[in-house]
């Protein structure tokens, strides 16, 4: 299962090796050998881990107890109050302990750091700022609204402050990502238009300098102070499932934070870690004992070293750049680079010193490195990690030369480098969607600049090798089948497949070999195959298309072009994965038992593999035989196949009790599944010793006639949260979007799209 990610005690987790952009073939899940494919090494890179196993100590201010519970209802762990850190011992591990603010004063500078982690909770509709002196002691500080109030937003600060999701290296691994910059002097402004701001960002940075807080004078503090700060950062949390990249940009580089005092950048920076702001932008020419100690106590955050030369003397090939580089990669996980340059050739330098710095420093992390101003843009298009973008709604551009998505897009797309592709949905007449996909896409694309067709097709439906038509294709860019097909009956049945990579068949990941269905093609090419900032030695081998026979299939000819190869994968898992973990941290999954219903091995295989990744420690089956891949190294499994299996079940105690009911089984079945909810349901809230709500997901399409009642609504009334197949469906479709074009396309966004309201 997925490991065990040790941190230390204090602030301080210790610090996972950057990935550097390159992909890391260990998986802990289920490894057994399918010699006939070649598997791509894809990691759980946002697979929840165990994360920080010190207690956590929630302090809340007056009549603000509620807060705890929540916290603990997230969390999925019992609470207890207490009136001091001195009264917290080893004897509540297991615990999320509250503490009232007043009392937490006495004792937190005093605290056992390796025992406990403490978070400062404050309800900002009781006013700015929080206690300083709490604020300053505490490891993490959560600014929150009651009404409304956004579970998603705590859900996701547990659970990346503790270290039990982060998403870095599945960022890092990406070929490309992106980061919009908001300008606004109130990011209130940008709020109901952030979906669509964030379309094609794998980030949002907070310019926290342009900020502008009225001093209720008709004019504005020259410094944000950190609670207009901290309200900001909130306020865009609570709205964007995005990392937040929080930046104090310099006068001196092109921004509003002065620079007489270092000191007051560690300050704002260091909030921002004890916010748990994901990624921490960190100037160069800070004193090195500052960028040093961010360094040490970012935690789970990421700091960006920064570094942007205006002064137009800059040059890519001097000693000068090359020290900036080293100086920069000492105290970073991204090294940013920024200049003014006057001549187009010098975008080859800086491609030039790119591949320079990533052959001579293999171990550094990855590189942004981009040229400012009209002459700079080229280089924009370049780029690869973390490239900054601007959109049209945005009041200014955060730096001359900023390009949007689309421009960079529709620019490599001239270019030659995004040649125009067709991508295809290809479902069987029986499951036709009941939202209609085409228009969906084309929204995407266009929004993206993106040269792309999409078309939606049907397939023969007993015949699973008619896909090949359209991806054996000189134009193809990949697809997405719904329903998913069997990758072993497509290689036994499609010699254009199973001659791919030289009669090896495609590439296949992990999750879709052990899942053992497909429900993406991904196309990679050479320049697609190798990660943006990997070591310059890595180079794929080319798969020999054209001509290959294997035993048993004719020949088959393939159309691809050269250096070009598919990758079979399955998203839905993860959209499984992304609506069970929205509301809850992954440790109120661990060690629970849970329920899946479905009609066949097939159905539920997603299901499995996505529980398998929440820890879950025991799975009790309805209605199917679990694969045995799937049963081996996971859960244990235990298939209801009597009534006295079920009361056995009911019977166990609440702790052991099946926590999460997933169903996939079609709506002709409501009637059944309603009646295991009712079953597992009246053993009450999710054990005696907690108030954690337990979790029903129904995968049936919500769109279809039912037989019997909606099992959801029985589910709510019974004291369940509710989950529906259009929130994995969405959550599904954000990553087959990120598989398929490689870009990034908010939650939010698809749900809205698809006409259905948010959350
Ligand atoms: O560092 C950067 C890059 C940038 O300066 C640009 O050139 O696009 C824009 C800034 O907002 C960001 O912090």
């Amino acid at each position: 299962m997925a490991t065990v990610q040790q941190l230390s005690a204090g602030p301080t987790p210790a610090r996972p090796r950057s990935t550097n952009g390159t992909r890391d073939g260990d998986m802990d899940v289920d490894s057994s050998p399918s010699p006939e494919l070649s598997r791509t090494a894809s990691k759980f890179g946002s697979e929840p881990q165990r994360g920080d196993p010190r207690i956590v100590v929630i302090i809340y201010g007056d009549g603000q107890d509620g807060i705890v519970s929540t916290f603990a209802e997230v969390l999925g762990k019992p609470l207890g109050l207490k009136s001091g850190f001195s009264e917290v011992s080893t004897a509540d591990k297991g615990l999320v302990i509250g503490i009232q603010a007043g009392a937490a004063k006495n004792d937190i500078a005093a605290r056992n750091k390796d025992l406990v982690v403490a978070i400062n909770a404050h309800c900002v509709d009781l006013g700015m700022p929080p206690d300083v002196y709490l604020s300053e002691q505490c490891d993490y500080e959560f600014l929150y609204t009651k009404a409304p109030f956004f579970r998603r937003d705590l859900s996701r600060f547990i659970s990346f402050t503790l270290g039990q999701i982060n998403h870095h290296e599945t960022l890092m691994a990406k070929p490309r990502t992106y980061f919009i910059s908001t300008t606004f002097p109130d990011v209130s402004a940008a709020l109901p238009n952030l979906d669509i701001l964030t379309v094609g960002a794998d980030a949002v940075e907070l310019r926290v300098d342009l900020l502008k807080e009225p001093t209720g004078d008709g004019t504005y503090s020259a410094v944000p102070s950190l609670s207009y700060v901290g309200r900001q950062v909130m306020l865009l949390r609570q709205r964007t499932e995005l990392p937040l990249i929080f930046t104090t940009r310099c006068t001196r580089e092109n921004g509003r934070f002065p620079m007489g005092d270092p000191d007051l950048y560690y300050e704002y920076l260091y909030r921002a870690i004890q916010w748990g702001v994901e990624y921490i932008d960190v100037e160069l020419w800070l004193p090195e004992e500052i960028r040093k100690r961010l360094f040490e106590v970012r935690g789970n955050s990421r700091i960006m070293s920064a570094f942007h030369d205006f002064s137009g003397t800059f040059r890519w090939p001097s000693p000068e750049a090359q020290q900036v580089y080293v100086e920069s990669s000492k105290y970073a996980d991204i090294v940013k680079m920024i200049a003014i340059i006057n001549d187009h050739h010098e975008n080859f330098e800086l491609e030039y010193f790119r591949s320079k710095m990533r052959a001579e420093y293999p171990d550094s992390p990855p590189f942004s490195g981009v040229n400012m101003e009209e002459t700079g843009q080229f280089s924009r298009t370049l780029n690869k990690v973390f490239t900054p973008i601007t959109h049209p709604l945005l009041p200014i551009v955060a730096a001359p030369g900023q390009m949007s998505a689309s421009e960079i897009n529709t620019a490599l797309s001239l270019l030659g480098q995004l040649p125009k592709k067709t991508i295809w949905g290809i479902t069987s007449p029986l499951f036709r969607s009941s939202i209609p996909q085409a228009p969906f896409f084309e929204k995407c694309f266009n929004e993206l600049g993106l040269p792309h067709q999409f078309a939606v097709v049907e397939r023969q439906p007993n015949n699973v090798a008619s896909v090949e038509a359209w991806c054996n294709q000189k134009n193809f860019g990949g697809a997405y089948l719904s329903p998913p097909v069997s990758w072993s009956s497509l290689l036994k049945h499609s010699a254009f497949f199973a001659s791919l990579n030289n009669g090896r068949g495609p590439e296949l990941t992990e999750a879709a070999r052990v899942i053992g269905t497909v429900d993406t093609i991904v196309v990679r090419t050479a320049s697609s195959l190798s990660p943006p900032s990997g070591p310059a030695s890595i180079s794929p081998s080319p798969p020999n298309h054209g001509t290959n026979t294997t035993a048993g299939l004719s020949s088959a000819i393939s159309n691809l072009p050269p250096n070009t190869s598919l990758v079979l994968d399955n998203a839905s898992w993860k959209g499984i994965l992304s609506a069970l973990t929205r509301d809850l941290a992954p440790s109120a999954y661990f060690g629970r038992s849970a329920v899946a219903l479905a009609s066949s091995g097939d159905d539920a295989a997603s299901v499995i593999f996505a529980l398998r990744a929440l820890n879950i420690s025991k799975i009790y089956t309805v209605g199917f035989k679990t694969p045995p891949v799937l049963a081996k190294n996971g859960p244990a499994i235990e298939p209801f196949n009597s009534l006295e299996s079920l009361q056995r079940a009911r019977m166990v105690g609440d702790d052991a009790a099946p926590f999460v009911i997933v169903s996939a089984l079609g709506p002709e079945k409501s009637n059944l599944v309603g009646m295991l909810v009712r079953v597992f349901g009246a053993t009450g809230r999710g054990s005696s010793s907690n108030n954690t709500r337990k979790v029903f997901l129904d995968l049936a399409d919500t769109a279809s006639a039912r037989k019997g009642g909606d099992p959801s609504i029985v589910a709510e009334q019974i004291g369940f949260s509710a989950y529906s197949s259009a929130d994995t469906a969405a959550f599904t479709t954000v990553e087959t979007l990120r598989l398929l074009v490689g870009q990034n396309v908010p939650y939010s966004f698809v749900r809205l799209a698809s006409g259905r309201s948010l959350f």
